[in-house]
Protein backbone atom coordinates (compact mmCIF):
# COMPACT_ATOMS: atom_id res chain seq x y z
CA UNK A 1 0.00 0.00 0.00
CA UNK A 2 1.78 3.42 -1.20
CA UNK A 3 0.88 6.72 0.50
CA UNK A 4 -0.78 9.35 -2.04
CA UNK A 5 1.16 12.68 -1.99
CA UNK A 6 -0.10 15.78 -3.91
CA UNK A 7 2.49 18.22 -4.65
CA UNK A 8 0.09 20.99 -4.12
CA UNK A 9 -0.22 20.36 -0.59
CA UNK A 10 1.82 23.22 0.58
CA UNK A 11 4.25 20.48 2.81
CA UNK A 12 4.73 18.47 -0.12
CA UNK A 13 9.06 18.62 0.37
CA UNK A 14 10.42 19.13 -3.50
CA UNK A 15 13.33 16.81 -2.59
CA UNK A 16 10.83 13.98 -1.77
CA UNK A 17 11.92 12.22 -5.41
CA UNK A 18 15.38 13.28 -4.99
CA UNK A 19 17.37 9.65 -5.84
CA UNK A 20 13.97 7.40 -6.42
CA UNK A 21 13.06 5.24 -8.65
CA UNK A 22 10.06 6.14 -10.43
CA UNK A 23 7.52 4.76 -12.97
CA UNK A 24 5.74 8.45 -15.03
CA UNK A 25 2.51 7.81 -16.65
CA UNK A 26 -1.15 8.54 -16.49
CA UNK A 27 -1.61 4.93 -15.90
CA UNK A 28 -5.92 4.72 -16.74
CA UNK A 29 -6.94 1.53 -16.45
CA UNK A 30 -3.77 0.20 -14.37
CA UNK A 31 -3.13 -2.78 -16.81
CA UNK A 32 -0.83 -4.90 -16.65
CA UNK A 33 1.53 -3.19 -19.52
CA UNK A 34 1.43 -0.32 -16.35
CA UNK A 35 2.09 -2.71 -13.48
CA UNK A 36 4.81 -4.38 -15.23
CA UNK A 37 6.89 -0.72 -15.73
CA UNK A 38 5.86 0.03 -11.99
CA UNK A 39 7.14 -3.15 -10.57
CA UNK A 40 10.59 -2.63 -12.96
CA UNK A 41 10.89 0.91 -11.08
CA UNK A 42 10.23 -0.97 -7.44
CA UNK A 43 13.05 -3.48 -8.78
CA UNK A 44 15.17 -1.02 -9.33
CA UNK A 45 14.44 0.69 -5.93
CA UNK A 46 14.69 -2.52 -4.25
CA UNK A 47 18.35 -2.83 -5.59
CA UNK A 48 19.55 0.40 -4.75
CA UNK A 49 17.78 0.57 -1.07
CA UNK A 50 15.71 3.70 -2.39
CA UNK A 51 12.83 5.10 -2.83
CA UNK A 52 10.17 3.73 -4.86
CA UNK A 53 7.00 5.99 -6.66
CA UNK A 54 4.79 5.91 -9.14
CA UNK A 55 4.70 9.69 -10.75
CA UNK A 56 1.60 10.79 -12.87
CA UNK A 57 -1.65 13.32 -12.95
CA UNK A 58 -4.73 14.40 -11.08
CA UNK A 59 -6.35 14.51 -13.78
CA UNK A 60 -5.85 12.59 -16.96
CA UNK A 61 -4.59 14.87 -20.19
CA UNK A 62 -7.19 13.24 -22.72
CA UNK A 63 -10.04 14.94 -20.27
CA UNK A 64 -8.53 18.24 -21.48
CA UNK A 65 -6.99 17.04 -25.66
CA UNK A 66 -9.44 14.33 -26.73
CA UNK A 67 -12.47 15.59 -24.22
CA UNK A 68 -14.83 14.72 -27.39
CA UNK A 69 -13.93 11.08 -27.90
CA UNK A 70 -13.03 10.08 -24.35
CA UNK A 71 -13.50 6.55 -22.73
CA UNK A 72 -11.60 6.27 -19.85
CA UNK A 73 -11.10 3.13 -18.06
CA UNK A 74 -11.29 4.66 -14.56
CA UNK A 75 -12.27 7.77 -12.70
CA UNK A 76 -9.06 10.17 -11.73
CA UNK A 77 -10.05 9.17 -7.88
CA UNK A 78 -10.30 5.28 -9.03
CA UNK A 79 -6.94 5.08 -10.49
CA UNK A 80 -5.05 7.09 -7.73
CA UNK A 81 -6.62 4.47 -5.58
CA UNK A 82 -5.72 1.49 -7.92
CA UNK A 83 -1.86 2.84 -8.36
CA UNK A 84 -2.22 2.98 -4.68
CA UNK A 85 -2.67 -0.55 -4.14
CA UNK A 86 0.61 -1.66 -5.83
CA UNK A 87 3.89 -2.26 -4.25
CA UNK A 88 5.63 0.84 -4.26
CA UNK A 89 6.38 3.27 -1.38
CA UNK A 90 4.24 6.19 -3.00
CA UNK A 91 1.85 7.73 -5.99
CA UNK A 92 2.78 11.47 -6.26
CA UNK A 93 -0.06 13.45 -7.84
CA UNK A 94 1.02 16.46 -10.16
CA UNK A 95 -1.57 19.19 -10.87
CA UNK A 96 -1.87 19.00 -14.51
CA UNK A 97 -3.46 22.23 -16.63
CA UNK A 98 -2.80 23.00 -19.90
CA UNK A 99 -0.10 25.95 -18.99
CA UNK A 100 1.78 22.72 -17.38
CA UNK A 101 1.29 21.10 -20.60
CA UNK A 102 1.98 23.69 -23.10
CA UNK A 103 5.75 24.37 -21.66
CA UNK A 104 8.61 23.24 -23.90
CA UNK A 105 10.35 19.65 -23.10
CA UNK A 106 13.22 20.82 -21.30
CA UNK A 107 11.00 23.07 -19.34
CA UNK A 108 8.42 20.35 -18.63
CA UNK A 109 10.52 18.37 -17.10
CA UNK A 110 12.32 20.91 -15.13
CA UNK A 111 9.20 21.74 -13.39
CA UNK A 112 8.92 17.78 -12.51
CA UNK A 113 11.76 17.25 -11.16
CA UNK A 114 13.95 20.20 -11.03
CA UNK A 115 13.76 20.15 -7.64
CA UNK A 116 14.52 16.33 -6.86
CA UNK A 117 15.79 14.29 -9.57
CA UNK A 118 15.06 10.40 -9.14
CA UNK A 119 17.73 8.50 -9.99
CA UNK A 120 15.99 5.68 -11.83
CA UNK A 121 12.53 6.76 -14.26
CA UNK A 122 10.61 3.78 -15.93
CA UNK A 123 8.46 4.64 -18.55
CA UNK A 124 6.90 2.87 -21.70
CA UNK A 125 8.80 3.20 -25.20
CA UNK A 126 5.84 5.48 -26.68
CA UNK A 127 6.05 8.03 -23.53
CA UNK A 128 5.60 11.60 -24.59
CA UNK A 129 5.73 14.40 -22.53
CA UNK A 130 5.46 18.19 -23.32
CA UNK A 131 4.29 21.46 -25.66
CA UNK A 132 2.48 18.70 -28.01
CA UNK A 133 3.64 15.83 -26.83
CA UNK A 134 6.91 16.79 -28.78
CA UNK A 135 9.50 15.37 -26.25
CA UNK A 136 10.29 11.60 -26.24
CA UNK A 137 12.14 8.99 -24.25
CA UNK A 138 15.63 10.57 -26.01
CA UNK A 139 14.49 13.48 -25.07
CA UNK A 140 14.18 12.80 -21.62
CA UNK A 141 17.34 10.21 -22.09
CA UNK A 142 19.35 13.42 -22.80
CA UNK A 143 17.60 15.43 -19.81
CA UNK A 144 18.93 12.81 -17.29
CA UNK A 145 22.51 12.19 -18.48
CA UNK A 146 22.92 15.53 -17.57
CA UNK A 147 21.59 15.07 -14.22
CA UNK A 148 22.10 11.44 -13.28
CA UNK A 149 18.96 10.11 -13.96
CA UNK A 150 18.68 6.93 -15.52
CA UNK A 151 15.63 6.08 -17.97
CA UNK A 152 14.87 3.14 -18.61
CA UNK A 153 12.54 3.08 -22.06
CA UNK A 154 10.29 -0.44 -21.78
CA UNK A 155 9.33 -2.21 -24.59
CA UNK A 156 5.24 -1.99 -24.49
CA UNK A 157 4.05 -5.86 -22.65
CA UNK A 158 2.40 -7.88 -25.52
CA UNK A 159 -0.33 -10.26 -25.25
CA UNK A 160 -0.73 -12.24 -28.71
CA UNK A 161 1.81 -10.47 -30.40
CA UNK A 162 -0.09 -6.99 -29.97
CA UNK A 163 1.34 -4.24 -27.06
CA UNK A 164 -1.31 -3.87 -24.37
CA UNK A 165 -2.63 0.02 -23.79
CA UNK A 166 -5.68 1.95 -22.93
CA UNK A 167 -6.78 2.32 -26.31
CA UNK A 168 -6.70 -1.42 -27.02
CA UNK A 169 -8.74 -2.04 -23.72
CA UNK A 170 -10.83 0.84 -24.65
CA UNK A 171 -11.54 -0.67 -28.36
CA UNK A 172 -12.09 -4.53 -26.77
CA UNK A 173 -14.81 -3.10 -24.46
CA UNK A 174 -16.62 -0.91 -26.70
CA UNK A 175 -17.00 -4.22 -28.58
CA UNK A 176 -18.61 -5.71 -25.47
CA UNK A 177 -15.16 -7.84 -25.65
CA UNK A 178 -15.31 -7.82 -21.83
CA UNK A 179 -13.24 -11.25 -21.61
CA UNK A 180 -10.42 -10.33 -23.46
CA UNK A 181 -10.34 -6.72 -21.84
CA UNK A 182 -10.28 -8.57 -18.10
CA UNK A 183 -7.07 -10.35 -19.44
CA UNK A 184 -5.43 -7.30 -20.27
CA UNK A 185 -6.52 -5.61 -17.40
CA UNK A 186 -5.27 -8.46 -14.75
CA UNK A 187 -8.83 -8.56 -13.56
CA UNK A 188 -12.50 -7.69 -14.95
CA UNK A 189 -13.00 -3.87 -16.18
CA UNK A 190 -15.21 -2.24 -13.23
CA UNK A 191 -17.62 0.43 -13.02
CA UNK A 192 -19.02 2.41 -10.33
CA UNK A 193 -22.04 4.74 -9.80
CA UNK A 194 -25.07 5.81 -7.28
CA UNK A 195 -28.34 4.33 -7.83
CA UNK A 196 -31.43 6.23 -9.19
CA UNK A 197 -34.64 5.27 -9.44
CA UNK A 198 -36.31 4.78 -12.23
CA UNK A 199 -39.54 3.73 -13.91
CA UNK A 200 -40.32 1.21 -11.05
CA UNK A 201 -41.34 -0.88 -13.63
CA UNK A 202 -38.75 -3.71 -13.08
CA UNK A 203 -40.54 -5.12 -10.41
CA UNK A 204 -43.64 -5.35 -12.07
CA UNK A 205 -41.48 -7.54 -14.39
CA UNK A 206 -40.47 -9.57 -11.60
CA UNK A 207 -36.81 -9.08 -12.20
CA UNK A 208 -35.87 -5.33 -9.97
CA UNK A 209 -33.08 -3.33 -11.69
CA UNK A 210 -30.73 -0.86 -9.83
CA UNK A 211 -30.42 1.84 -12.58
CA UNK A 212 -27.40 4.00 -13.04
CA UNK A 213 -26.77 6.91 -15.65
CA UNK A 214 -23.01 6.61 -16.21
CA UNK A 215 -21.21 9.59 -17.90
CA UNK A 216 -20.52 9.34 -21.36
CA UNK A 217 -17.02 9.73 -21.25
CA UNK A 218 -17.13 6.97 -18.45
CA UNK A 219 -18.56 4.41 -20.38
CA UNK A 220 -16.16 2.37 -22.56
CA UNK A 221 -18.39 -0.93 -22.38
CA UNK A 222 -20.28 -0.98 -25.08
CA UNK A 223 -24.35 -1.26 -25.06
CA UNK A 224 -25.42 -4.87 -24.61
CA UNK A 225 -26.71 -7.59 -22.07
CA UNK A 226 -23.42 -9.04 -19.80
CA UNK A 227 -22.97 -11.67 -16.81
CA UNK A 228 -21.27 -9.33 -14.30
CA UNK A 229 -20.88 -9.27 -10.45
CA UNK A 230 -22.38 -6.86 -8.52
CA UNK A 231 -20.31 -5.35 -5.48
CA UNK A 232 -22.92 -4.06 -3.04
CA UNK A 233 -21.64 -2.57 0.40
CA UNK A 234 -18.41 -4.80 0.13
CA UNK A 235 -20.45 -7.74 -0.44
CA UNK A 236 -20.19 -9.79 -4.07
CA UNK A 237 -22.99 -10.93 -6.01
CA UNK A 238 -23.72 -12.28 -9.10
CA UNK A 239 -25.74 -9.93 -11.40
CA UNK A 240 -27.38 -9.69 -14.90
CA UNK A 241 -26.76 -6.01 -16.63
CA UNK A 242 -28.14 -4.32 -19.61
CA UNK A 243 -25.95 -1.47 -21.07
CA UNK A 244 -27.37 1.12 -23.14
CA UNK A 245 -30.75 3.17 -22.63
CA UNK A 246 -33.40 0.42 -23.08
CA UNK A 247 -34.26 0.06 -26.30
CA UNK A 248 -38.30 -0.97 -25.78
CA UNK A 249 -38.51 2.62 -24.02
CA UNK A 250 -35.83 4.34 -25.05
CA UNK A 251 -38.27 7.78 -25.13
CA UNK A 252 -39.29 7.58 -21.39
CA UNK A 253 -35.43 5.98 -20.04
CA UNK A 254 -32.39 8.05 -19.51
CA UNK A 255 -30.76 5.24 -17.33
CA UNK A 256 -28.00 3.52 -19.72
CA UNK A 257 -27.10 1.00 -16.97
CA UNK A 258 -29.66 -1.53 -15.29
CA UNK A 259 -28.65 -3.77 -12.90
CA UNK A 260 -30.03 -6.98 -11.94
CA UNK A 261 -28.87 -8.43 -8.56
CA UNK A 262 -29.36 -11.96 -8.18
CA UNK A 263 -30.73 -13.04 -4.90
CA UNK A 264 -30.86 -9.63 -3.25
CA UNK A 265 -33.57 -7.78 -2.45
CA UNK A 266 -33.13 -4.43 -0.51
CA UNK A 267 -33.56 -0.70 -1.21
CA UNK A 268 -30.19 0.70 -2.66
CA UNK A 269 -31.58 3.82 -4.02
CA UNK A 270 -28.68 6.58 -3.23
CA UNK A 271 -26.69 3.66 -2.44
CA UNK A 272 -22.48 3.34 -4.61
CA UNK A 273 -22.27 -0.03 -6.11
CA UNK A 274 -19.97 -1.38 -8.44
CA UNK A 275 -20.51 -3.71 -11.56
CA UNK A 276 -17.83 -6.11 -12.81
CA UNK A 277 -18.20 -7.00 -16.50
CA UNK A 278 -17.36 -10.96 -16.88
CA UNK A 279 -19.30 -12.16 -20.10
CA UNK A 280 -21.18 -10.58 -23.26
CA UNK A 281 -24.32 -12.61 -23.04
CA UNK A 282 -26.32 -10.54 -26.27
CA UNK A 283 -27.33 -7.46 -27.69
CA UNK A 284 -29.54 -4.91 -26.51
CA UNK A 285 -32.62 -4.96 -28.57
CA UNK A 286 -36.04 -3.69 -28.58
CA UNK A 287 -39.46 -6.05 -27.62
CA UNK A 288 -42.75 -5.65 -29.48
CA UNK A 289 -43.89 -7.19 -26.66
CA UNK A 290 -43.31 -7.09 -22.60
CA UNK A 291 -44.03 -10.64 -22.22
CA UNK A 292 -41.05 -11.40 -24.98
CA UNK A 293 -38.68 -8.90 -22.76
CA UNK A 294 -39.66 -10.57 -19.54
CA UNK A 295 -38.78 -14.22 -20.76
CA UNK A 296 -36.27 -13.03 -22.69
CA UNK A 297 -34.47 -11.20 -19.37
CA UNK A 298 -35.03 -13.90 -16.94
CA UNK A 299 -33.39 -16.48 -19.67
CA UNK A 300 -30.50 -14.19 -19.00
CA UNK A 301 -31.02 -13.78 -15.26
CA UNK A 302 -31.02 -18.31 -15.67
CA UNK A 303 -27.71 -18.02 -17.64
CA UNK A 304 -26.19 -16.07 -15.16
CA UNK A 305 -27.33 -18.19 -12.46
CA UNK A 306 -25.87 -21.04 -13.91
CA UNK A 307 -22.87 -20.29 -15.80
CA UNK A 308 -21.21 -17.53 -13.53
C1 LIG B 1 -30.39 -8.56 -17.90
C2 LIG B 1 -31.23 -7.47 -18.50
C3 LIG B 1 -31.38 -7.38 -19.87
C4 LIG B 1 -32.17 -6.40 -20.45
N1 LIG B 1 -32.29 -6.33 -21.81
C5 LIG B 1 -33.05 -5.37 -22.39
C6 LIG B 1 -33.19 -5.30 -23.81
O1 LIG B 1 -32.62 -6.07 -24.58
N2 LIG B 1 -33.97 -4.32 -24.33
C7 LIG B 1 -34.61 -3.43 -23.52
O2 LIG B 1 -35.31 -2.56 -24.04
N3 LIG B 1 -34.49 -3.46 -22.17
C8 LIG B 1 -33.74 -4.40 -21.59
N4 LIG B 1 -33.59 -4.45 -20.22
C9 LIG B 1 -34.07 -3.34 -19.43
C10 LIG B 1 -35.47 -3.52 -18.97
O3 LIG B 1 -36.29 -3.12 -20.02
C11 LIG B 1 -35.64 -2.60 -17.76
O4 LIG B 1 -34.85 -3.07 -16.72
C12 LIG B 1 -37.06 -2.53 -17.35
O5 LIG B 1 -37.71 -1.79 -18.33
C13 LIG B 1 -37.26 -1.88 -15.98
O6 LIG B 1 -36.89 -0.52 -16.00
P1 LIG B 1 -36.89 0.33 -14.65
O7 LIG B 1 -35.87 -0.24 -13.73
O8 LIG B 1 -36.53 1.73 -15.07
O9 LIG B 1 -38.26 0.25 -14.10
C14 LIG B 1 -32.81 -5.43 -19.63
C15 LIG B 1 -32.64 -5.50 -18.23
C16 LIG B 1 -31.88 -6.50 -17.66
C17 LIG B 1 -31.72 -6.54 -16.16
N1 LIG C 1 -32.37 -7.84 -6.77
C1 LIG C 1 -32.34 -6.53 -6.95
N2 LIG C 1 -31.62 -6.00 -7.96
C2 LIG C 1 -31.60 -4.67 -8.15
N3 LIG C 1 -32.26 -3.80 -7.38
C3 LIG C 1 -32.99 -4.26 -6.35
C4 LIG C 1 -33.06 -5.65 -6.10
N4 LIG C 1 -33.87 -5.83 -5.05
C5 LIG C 1 -34.29 -4.65 -4.65
N5 LIG C 1 -33.77 -3.67 -5.41
C6 LIG C 1 -34.10 -2.24 -5.22
O1 LIG C 1 -35.18 -1.97 -6.11
C7 LIG C 1 -34.86 -0.92 -7.01
C8 LIG C 1 -35.29 -1.26 -8.41
O2 LIG C 1 -36.67 -1.49 -8.51
P1 LIG C 1 -37.41 -1.25 -9.87
O3 LIG C 1 -38.81 -1.73 -9.70
O4 LIG C 1 -36.62 -1.83 -10.99
O5 LIG C 1 -37.49 0.29 -9.91
P2 LIG C 1 -36.63 1.47 -10.56
O6 LIG C 1 -37.17 1.60 -11.91
O7 LIG C 1 -36.91 2.64 -9.70
O8 LIG C 1 -35.19 1.09 -10.53
C9 LIG C 1 -33.35 -0.79 -6.97
O9 LIG C 1 -32.91 0.51 -7.21
C10 LIG C 1 -33.01 -1.24 -5.55
O10 LIG C 1 -33.12 -0.17 -4.64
Amino acid sequence: MAAVIYRNDPAYDEAYLAGASVAFGVFDGVHEGHRFIIGEAANTAREEDERSAVITFDIDPDEMFAADKLKKLMTNEARIAKLAELDVDAVVVLPFSREFAAQAPADFLEVCFGGGVPRHIHIGSDFRFGNRAAGNVEDLRAWGAERGMEVHGHELVAERGVPVTSTRIRHLLGEGRSREAAELLGRPYGLSGTVRAGRGEGRDFGFATANLEVPGDMLAIGEGVYACYAVVDGARYKAAVNVGVPATFADEAKENIEVHILDFNENIYGQPIEVEFIEWLRPMRSFDSTEELIATVMGNIAWVRENL
